[in-house]
């Protein structure tokens, strides 16, 4: 089954013309996927529209069986939780600790503080950052804020992760810990899509490839 569908979807900004132009594409279930393409190929518009941050102009959308056109109004919110969103700024809250930070998902959610507290360790365990939890972000390196940005992305347990640039401001090394962190949530069963500038890493690792090119789908390595 694909857990994401993209049929002649355009995306047109008003100020700037079309940043996406008949985007078709399939992800099935569990995959792993890279996104690449030159800075302003549409990469994150695409990452966005799978987010549900923005609409298509034109086209469909499906993810994980449902159509992000006729999703009603009220269901946005339980259709996020099924997406974990993954940026290269993380966008942590800077006063509050670890802990809080990826608790946050589950507090907008209404889940109960006992159950919290177990989910939220368990996310920090998976992303080997269980020790750190009463820190705050400032107090922690590059890497390991991106792995607490991964856990708060996890910790509702979405079937689709999906991440921008999640790697652009950390050395190779780091990266490929990153990445790896990545497989290894693949193995489980989650489907990734992941936008990278980072080719070596990409090639080095063998997963299927879309890449875009001024808005266009213009290569997909299909399955290794
Ligand atoms: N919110 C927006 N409003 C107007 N134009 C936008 C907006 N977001 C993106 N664009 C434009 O759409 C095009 C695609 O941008 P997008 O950010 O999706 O590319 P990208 O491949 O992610 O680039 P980068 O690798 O630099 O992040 C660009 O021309 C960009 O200027």
């Amino acid at each position: 089954m694909p857990l994401i569908r993209f049929e002649h979807v355009f995306k047109r900004y008003p100020e700037r013309g079309e940043a996406l132009g008949n985007v078709n594409f399939e992800i099935q279930a569990g995959e792993m996927v890279f996104l690449t393409g030159h800075s302003g190929a549409g990469k994150s518009t695409m990452l966005r529209l799978i987010g549900l941050i923005e609409r298509p102009t034109r086209g469909q959308i499906l993810v994980n069986g449902r159509n992000l056109a006729t999703l009603p109004r009220r269901q946005i919110p339980y259709y996020r939780r099924e997406v974990g969103m993954i940026f290269q700024d993380h966008r942590l809250l800077p006063d509050r600790s670890v802990f809080d930070n990826v608790a946050l998902p589950l507090v907008v959610a209404g889940v109960g503080q006992k159950e919290i507290g177990r989910r939220v360790r368990a996310a920090l365990d998976q992303v080997g950052l269980l020790s750190r939890e009463r820190a705050t972000p400032v107090a922690l390196s590059g890497g390991e804020q991106q792995r607490v940005g991964i856990a708060r992305a996890v910790v509702g347990r979405p079937p689709v992760l999906v991440a921008d640039e999640p790697t652009g401001n950390l050395d190779p090394d780091l990266s490929r810990e990153i990445f790896e962190l990545f497989e290894r949530f693949h193995y489980v069963g989650v489907t990734l899509l992941i936008a990278t500038h980072d080719l070596n890493l990409v090639q080095s690792m063998r997963h299927r490839t879309i890449t875009l090119d001024a808005g266009r789908l213009v290569n997909d390595t299909g399955d290794w």
